[in-house]
């Protein structure tokens, strides 16, 4: 008989209170990646900035994550330092990056702050403010990559033989409250009496408590361990080796993936980001209406992932799902271009689509790759679908000032938004030969995940 020690693991509270930790600081890293989104017109008001200077600064979050290859190093570094240091040090890069951001937008640099007159000597195509939340934004992208390795590792430790399709479940729902409620509260908060700022200092507040939520969760973990490691229970995973990426990089099934994902995503973050703004020039909303649809999206993918997740763990099915998801994007993004169809329901549609491709695709990768390369796997997918990330904003916005004179009063997004469907016919392209590339190689990606 095996040593039956009870530890915090096998305590339901404590685990699903673990949850709501660390879901806490997934939902502040999205709430963080969204806030300025609604306030794109505001930024041009205020700042001067052009499409292009706001898809620069929606795209430098990816810039250490194609680069430096933050996702896959990051799990290098959790591979040798472990969670607690390990997510200590990229919750604090996402802290320290968002109040660099905020004091870049804030009076006190403004008005020539510590740092405004370095910033105000080169490029000067570029305003200070700009460079200042750049900066920002790039040290922020540097830890919120990693953070979300970290977390799914989190989950793994806790949930493992327990609820772990579930906890995935609820971890993705926090994360995307985190940009519901950007989309919501930051029209609201750029009217605060204290000024519009307001809005980028709450998200940069509600990053840096998510560290401190962090630092109460790395007593646990350190309790945890030590309970593991009189029980003998503590599991060492894998280091990260360069031949496994050679491997994953050999796998078919896995590319087109990868693909899929680079594809899927650069059709829907980008898209998201610019959306509030979208909606008010084609729709001519306010900030908060068009704050509030924008949030459609997140809400819906809240419903729907856990119940096409159920669909694929009881069904399968998980190829023709992906198909479908990237066929509905595609069908929606024309719809935007060529339509005035209702927002509402087109972003609640985008939401399944949105549903579709995740809850069929992240655990698919399990099923491709051997448990052991899972976080090289994922680490790589992240550092690839960045380069997505990073690249496409910067083009919505460069397509947008190239198809718009100067000053115009509602801005046409026609040609941005034909981009993005183009993205998705790409994303279709790549289902297709997965599904069909399964047939060869058999991981049973079309059947019930238990059935594998
Ligand atoms: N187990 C992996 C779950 C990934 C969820 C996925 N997030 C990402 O792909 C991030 N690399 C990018 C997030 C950028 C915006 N916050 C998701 O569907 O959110």
């Amino acid at each position: 008989m095996g040593n039956l020690k009870i530890t915090l693991r096998d305590n339901a509270w404590i685990r699903w209170g673990m949850l709501l930790m660390v879901g806490f600081v997934l939902a502040a890293n999205y709430y963080f990646y969204d806030a300025l989104s609604p306030l794109k017109s505001k930024l041009t008001e205020e700042f001067g900035f052009s499409s292009t200077d706001f898809g620069l600064f929606v795209s430098v979050y990816s810039i250490p994550n194609v680069f430096l290859l933050m996702a896959v190093l990051g799990g290098v570094i959790l591979d040798k330092l472990g969670i607690r240091r390990t997510g200590f040090m990229f919750v604090s890069f996402m802290a320290f990056g968002a109040l660099i951001t905020a004091y870049g937008a804030s009076d006190i640099y403004t008005n020539g702050g510590w740092g405004y007159g370095f910033m105000s000597s080169f490029m000067p195509s570029y305003s200070p403010e700009l460079k200042m939340m750049l900066l920002g934004r790039f040290l922020f992208g540097l830890g919120a990559e990693t953070s979300i390795v970290v977390i799914s590792k989190i989950i793994v430790k806790w949930f493992k033989g327990k609820e772990l399709a579930l906890a995935f479940g609820v971890k993705l729902g926090l994360a995307r409250t985190g940009s519901f409620l950007a989309f919501n509260l930051s029209p609201i908060l750029i009217e605060s009496p204290a000024g519009w700022t307001t809005a980028i200092w709450f998200a940069a507040f509600f990053v840096t408590a998510s560290l401190i939520v962090f630092m109460i969760y790395m007593m646990l973990d350190l309790k945890l361990d030590r309970q593991s490691q009189q029980d003998g229970e503590l599991v060492k995973s894998d280091p990260f080796r360069l031949s496994d990426l050679k491997k994953l990089i050999l796998n078919p099934s896995f590319m087109y993936v990868t693909l899929l994902c680079l594809t899927f995503y650069s059709a829907v973050f980008p898209f998201l980001s610019f959306s509030a703004d979208f909606f008010l020039n084609k729709f001519g909303l306010s900030v908060k209406e068009s704050g509030f649809i924008s949030s459609m999206l997140p809400v819906g993918t809240m419903f729907f992932t856990p119940l096409f997740g159920f669909v694929v763990d009881k069904y399968g099915r998980a190829a023709s799902l992906m198909i479908y998801g990237s066929l509905i994007l595609v069908l929606v993004h024309t719809c935007f271009a060529f339509t005035t169809i209702n927002p509402y329901v087109l972003m609640v549609i985008l939401g399944i689509a949105f549903s579709l491709v995740p809850a069929s695709m992240w655990p698919s990768v399990a099923k491709i790759v051997d448990e052991k390369r899972i976080g090289s796997a994922y680490g790589f997918m992240f550092s690839i679908q960045n380069i997505g990330l990073w690249i496409f904003p910067i083009l919505a916005g460069v397509v947008l000032d190239k198809t718009n004179a100067e000053g115009v009063e509602s801005l046409n997004y026609t040609f941005t938004l034909i981009m993005f469907a183009a993205l998705g016919i790409l994303g279709l392209l790549f289902a297709i030969l997965l599904k069909r590339e399964d047939k060869i190689s058999g991981y049973g990606l079309e059947l019930p995940s238990n059935s594998k």
